[in-house]
Protein backbone atom coordinates (compact mmCIF):
# COMPACT_ATOMS: atom_id res chain seq x y z
CA UNK A 1 0.00 0.00 0.00
CA UNK A 2 1.50 3.34 -0.81
CA UNK A 3 0.84 5.46 2.21
CA UNK A 4 1.41 9.26 1.32
CA UNK A 5 3.50 11.54 4.33
CA UNK A 6 0.99 13.84 5.33
CA UNK A 7 0.68 17.58 3.98
CA UNK A 8 -0.52 21.16 5.91
CA UNK A 9 -1.40 23.65 3.80
CA UNK A 10 -1.17 27.31 4.27
CA UNK A 11 -3.03 29.68 1.54
CA UNK A 12 -3.54 33.27 1.56
CA UNK A 13 -2.89 36.37 0.72
CA UNK A 14 0.41 38.31 -0.34
CA UNK A 15 1.56 39.71 3.37
CA UNK A 16 -0.51 37.76 5.58
CA UNK A 17 2.83 35.56 6.69
CA UNK A 18 2.37 31.99 5.11
CA UNK A 19 6.20 31.89 4.23
CA UNK A 20 7.23 32.79 7.78
CA UNK A 21 5.07 30.16 9.81
CA UNK A 22 5.29 27.32 6.77
CA UNK A 23 9.40 28.27 7.27
CA UNK A 24 8.85 27.56 11.10
CA UNK A 25 6.56 24.73 11.48
CA UNK A 26 8.52 23.11 8.68
CA UNK A 27 11.20 23.46 10.95
CA UNK A 28 9.90 22.54 14.53
CA UNK A 29 8.09 19.04 12.91
CA UNK A 30 11.66 18.23 11.21
CA UNK A 31 8.96 18.05 7.59
CA UNK A 32 9.37 19.24 4.47
CA UNK A 33 8.89 22.79 2.83
CA UNK A 34 7.56 23.74 -0.39
CA UNK A 35 7.38 27.47 -0.78
CA UNK A 36 5.28 27.84 -3.91
CA UNK A 37 4.85 31.27 -4.33
CA UNK A 38 8.76 30.59 -4.88
CA UNK A 39 8.16 28.68 -8.14
CA UNK A 40 6.30 31.37 -9.52
CA UNK A 41 8.11 34.16 -8.82
CA UNK A 42 11.26 32.05 -10.01
CA UNK A 43 9.67 31.34 -13.39
CA UNK A 44 9.08 35.04 -13.32
CA UNK A 45 12.51 35.36 -13.40
CA UNK A 46 13.62 33.87 -15.85
CA UNK A 47 11.46 34.49 -18.52
CA UNK A 48 12.92 38.12 -17.70
CA UNK A 49 16.47 36.78 -17.96
CA UNK A 50 15.61 35.31 -21.10
CA UNK A 51 13.53 37.58 -22.95
CA UNK A 52 10.39 35.77 -22.66
CA UNK A 53 6.99 37.91 -22.63
CA UNK A 54 4.72 37.17 -19.79
CA UNK A 55 2.10 37.02 -21.67
CA UNK A 56 3.38 34.34 -24.05
CA UNK A 57 1.88 31.45 -22.54
CA UNK A 58 3.85 28.75 -24.94
CA UNK A 59 6.85 29.93 -24.20
CA UNK A 60 6.25 30.16 -20.24
CA UNK A 61 5.01 26.73 -20.63
CA UNK A 62 8.24 25.17 -21.86
CA UNK A 63 10.28 27.68 -19.61
CA UNK A 64 8.43 25.98 -16.75
CA UNK A 65 8.73 22.88 -17.53
CA UNK A 66 12.60 23.15 -17.75
CA UNK A 67 13.26 25.40 -14.61
CA UNK A 68 16.50 24.68 -13.78
CA UNK A 69 16.16 24.88 -10.00
CA UNK A 70 17.27 23.77 -6.56
CA UNK A 71 15.51 24.40 -3.02
CA UNK A 72 18.13 23.59 -0.73
CA UNK A 73 16.86 23.38 2.87
CA UNK A 74 17.05 25.24 5.88
CA UNK A 75 19.73 24.20 9.15
CA UNK A 76 20.63 25.80 11.61
CA UNK A 77 20.99 29.40 11.52
CA UNK A 78 20.23 29.26 7.42
CA UNK A 79 17.31 30.27 5.90
CA UNK A 80 16.31 27.91 2.73
CA UNK A 81 18.00 28.85 -0.29
CA UNK A 82 16.88 28.60 -3.86
CA UNK A 83 19.49 28.34 -6.64
CA UNK A 84 18.31 28.46 -10.55
CA UNK A 85 20.41 27.88 -13.19
CA UNK A 86 23.42 27.47 -11.00
CA UNK A 87 23.28 30.89 -9.35
CA UNK A 88 21.19 32.02 -5.72
CA UNK A 89 18.58 33.32 -6.30
CA UNK A 90 16.81 33.63 -2.93
CA UNK A 91 16.62 37.39 -2.48
CA UNK A 92 16.51 38.64 -6.06
CA UNK A 93 13.37 36.61 -6.38
CA UNK A 94 11.48 38.26 -3.38
CA UNK A 95 10.81 42.36 -4.62
CA UNK A 96 7.67 43.41 -5.08
CA UNK A 97 8.35 43.44 -9.12
CA UNK A 98 9.02 39.67 -9.08
CA UNK A 99 6.26 39.20 -6.60
CA UNK A 100 3.96 41.28 -9.60
CA UNK A 101 5.43 39.15 -12.59
CA UNK A 102 4.59 36.09 -11.09
CA UNK A 103 1.17 36.81 -9.73
CA UNK A 104 0.75 37.50 -14.23
CA UNK A 105 2.20 34.29 -15.27
CA UNK A 106 0.02 32.77 -12.57
CA UNK A 107 -3.06 33.63 -14.39
CA UNK A 108 -1.81 31.41 -17.44
CA UNK A 109 -3.50 27.73 -17.12
CA UNK A 110 -0.74 25.86 -19.05
CA UNK A 111 1.84 27.54 -16.28
CA UNK A 112 -0.59 26.05 -13.49
CA UNK A 113 -0.71 22.84 -15.27
CA UNK A 114 2.98 22.58 -16.09
CA UNK A 115 4.00 23.06 -12.15
CA UNK A 116 1.37 21.02 -10.63
CA UNK A 117 3.51 17.65 -10.39
CA UNK A 118 6.66 19.33 -9.71
CA UNK A 119 4.65 20.85 -6.73
CA UNK A 120 3.22 17.71 -5.62
CA UNK A 121 6.72 15.72 -5.67
CA UNK A 122 7.74 17.84 -2.16
CA UNK A 123 5.31 14.80 -0.51
CA UNK A 124 7.70 13.13 0.74
CA UNK A 125 8.04 11.36 4.63
CA UNK A 126 8.04 12.59 7.34
CA UNK A 127 5.37 15.67 6.26
CA UNK A 128 5.54 18.68 4.20
CA UNK A 129 4.13 21.93 5.17
CA UNK A 130 3.22 23.42 1.47
CA UNK A 131 2.26 27.45 1.62
CA UNK A 132 0.64 29.24 -1.65
CA UNK A 133 -2.35 30.12 -2.87
CA UNK A 134 -4.18 26.81 -4.05
CA UNK A 135 -2.52 24.51 -1.84
CA UNK A 136 -5.39 23.29 -0.20
CA UNK A 137 -7.77 23.65 -3.12
CA UNK A 138 -6.25 22.47 -6.06
CA UNK A 139 -2.68 20.72 -5.33
CA UNK A 140 -3.14 18.95 -1.92
CA UNK A 141 -6.81 18.44 -1.71
CA UNK A 142 -6.65 15.58 0.49
CA UNK A 143 -3.92 17.53 3.09
CA UNK A 144 -5.65 16.44 6.51
CA UNK A 145 -5.02 20.26 7.33
CA UNK A 146 -5.43 23.27 5.63
CA UNK A 147 -5.02 26.61 6.91
CA UNK A 148 -6.30 29.71 5.20
CA UNK A 149 -4.01 32.67 6.89
CA UNK A 150 -5.12 36.41 6.37
CA UNK A 151 -4.90 39.81 7.50
CA UNK A 152 -6.36 43.27 6.70
CA UNK A 153 -4.47 44.60 3.68
CA UNK A 154 -3.49 47.74 5.90
CA UNK A 155 -1.89 45.15 8.31
CA UNK A 156 0.25 43.71 5.46
CA UNK A 157 1.24 46.63 4.12
CA UNK A 158 2.62 47.32 7.08
CA UNK A 159 4.24 44.09 7.49
CA UNK A 160 5.61 44.39 3.99
CA UNK A 161 7.29 48.03 4.68
CA UNK A 162 9.10 46.71 8.14
CA UNK A 163 10.23 44.25 6.26
CA UNK A 164 11.69 46.08 3.59
CA UNK A 165 12.58 49.02 5.09
CA UNK A 166 14.22 46.72 7.06
CA UNK A 167 16.57 45.12 4.50
CA UNK A 168 17.53 49.55 3.47
CA UNK A 169 14.74 49.26 0.54
CA UNK A 170 13.46 52.85 0.00
CA UNK A 171 9.47 52.04 -0.11
CA UNK A 172 6.48 53.94 0.45
CA UNK A 173 3.71 52.27 2.64
CA UNK A 174 0.59 53.58 0.39
CA UNK A 175 2.16 52.37 -2.82
CA UNK A 176 2.21 49.48 -1.03
CA UNK A 177 -0.71 49.48 -0.03
CA UNK A 178 -1.54 49.81 -3.83
CA UNK A 179 0.34 46.85 -4.83
CA UNK A 180 -0.94 44.36 -2.43
CA UNK A 181 -4.54 45.35 -2.95
CA UNK A 182 -3.77 44.84 -6.80
CA UNK A 183 -1.97 41.40 -6.36
CA UNK A 184 -5.15 40.67 -4.41
CA UNK A 185 -7.19 41.33 -7.21
CA UNK A 186 -5.21 39.44 -9.35
CA UNK A 187 -4.99 36.38 -7.49
CA UNK A 188 -8.70 35.99 -6.11
CA UNK A 189 -10.23 37.17 -9.73
CA UNK A 190 -8.12 34.96 -11.77
CA UNK A 191 -10.00 32.09 -13.61
CA UNK A 192 -7.65 29.22 -12.85
CA UNK A 193 -6.93 28.46 -9.14
CA UNK A 194 -8.62 31.59 -7.60
CA UNK A 195 -6.96 32.12 -4.53
CA UNK A 196 -9.82 30.99 -1.98
CA UNK A 197 -10.36 29.30 0.88
CA UNK A 198 -10.46 25.30 0.74
CA UNK A 199 -14.34 24.35 2.27
CA UNK A 200 -13.09 22.16 4.76
CA UNK A 201 -9.41 25.02 5.73
CA UNK A 202 -9.57 26.53 9.09
CA UNK A 203 -9.65 31.04 8.58
CA UNK A 204 -7.49 32.35 11.12
CA UNK A 205 -6.73 36.62 11.18
CA UNK A 206 -3.20 36.73 12.08
CA UNK A 207 -4.36 41.15 11.78
CA UNK A 208 -4.07 41.17 16.03
CA UNK A 209 -1.74 38.21 16.59
CA UNK A 210 1.65 37.57 16.53
CA UNK A 211 3.60 35.03 14.73
CA UNK A 212 4.02 32.51 17.50
CA UNK A 213 0.22 33.13 18.56
CA UNK A 214 -0.33 31.87 15.25
CA UNK A 215 2.15 28.98 15.60
CA UNK A 216 0.42 27.88 18.44
CA UNK A 217 -2.78 27.97 17.16
CA UNK A 218 -1.83 25.74 13.94
CA UNK A 219 0.03 23.76 16.99
CA UNK A 220 -2.65 23.19 18.48
CA UNK A 221 -4.83 21.90 15.29
CA UNK A 222 -1.83 19.32 14.62
CA UNK A 223 -1.90 17.91 17.65
CA UNK A 224 -6.01 18.00 17.44
CA UNK A 225 -5.86 15.79 14.55
CA UNK A 226 -2.46 13.81 15.45
CA UNK A 227 -0.95 14.14 12.35
CA UNK A 228 2.90 15.09 13.31
CA UNK A 229 3.29 11.42 14.93
N1 LIG B 1 1.53 37.65 12.67
C1 LIG B 1 2.47 38.51 12.27
N2 LIG B 1 2.68 39.63 12.95
C2 LIG B 1 3.60 40.52 12.56
N3 LIG B 1 4.40 40.37 11.46
C3 LIG B 1 4.25 39.26 10.77
C4 LIG B 1 3.27 38.28 11.12
N4 LIG B 1 3.35 37.28 10.21
C5 LIG B 1 4.32 37.63 9.34
N5 LIG B 1 4.86 38.81 9.68
C6 LIG B 1 5.92 39.54 8.95
O1 LIG B 1 5.30 40.01 7.76
C7 LIG B 1 6.22 39.95 6.66
C8 LIG B 1 5.58 39.16 5.51
O2 LIG B 1 5.45 37.82 5.93
P1 LIG B 1 5.59 36.61 4.89
O3 LIG B 1 6.65 36.90 3.89
O4 LIG B 1 5.67 35.37 5.69
O5 LIG B 1 4.17 36.70 4.17
P2 LIG B 1 3.61 35.82 2.97
O6 LIG B 1 2.17 35.61 3.25
O7 LIG B 1 4.45 34.60 2.80
O8 LIG B 1 3.80 36.80 1.75
P3 LIG B 1 4.02 36.44 0.20
O9 LIG B 1 2.86 35.62 -0.22
O10 LIG B 1 4.02 37.75 -0.50
O11 LIG B 1 5.34 35.73 0.09
C9 LIG B 1 7.50 39.34 7.23
O12 LIG B 1 8.40 40.38 7.53
C10 LIG B 1 7.06 38.64 8.50
O13 LIG B 1 8.08 38.59 9.48
N1 LIG C 1 0.30 28.42 -5.03
C1 LIG C 1 0.54 29.65 -5.56
C2 LIG C 1 1.57 30.44 -5.09
C3 LIG C 1 1.79 31.66 -5.65
N2 LIG C 1 1.01 32.07 -6.65
C4 LIG C 1 1.24 33.35 -7.35
C5 LIG C 1 0.39 34.46 -6.83
C6 LIG C 1 1.33 35.37 -6.10
O1 LIG C 1 0.96 36.72 -6.26
C7 LIG C 1 2.69 35.06 -6.70
C8 LIG C 1 3.85 35.14 -5.73
O2 LIG C 1 3.56 34.36 -4.57
P1 LIG C 1 4.21 34.71 -3.14
O3 LIG C 1 5.66 34.37 -3.21
O4 LIG C 1 4.00 36.16 -2.90
O5 LIG C 1 3.49 33.82 -2.17
O6 LIG C 1 2.60 33.73 -7.20
C9 LIG C 1 -0.03 31.30 -7.09
O7 LIG C 1 -0.78 31.68 -8.00
N3 LIG C 1 -0.23 30.08 -6.54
Amino acid sequence: MNIKAPVITIDGPSGSGKGTVAGILARQLGWNLLDSGALYRLLAFAAANHGVDLTNEELLKALAAHLDVQFIAATDGQLQRIILEGDEVSDVIRTESVGAGASQVAALPAVREALLQRQRAFQEPPGLVADGRDMGTVVFPDAPLKIFLTASAEERARRRYLQLKGKGEDVSLSSLLDEIRARDERDTQRAVAPLKPAADAIQLDSTELSIDQVLQRIMSEIAIRDIAG
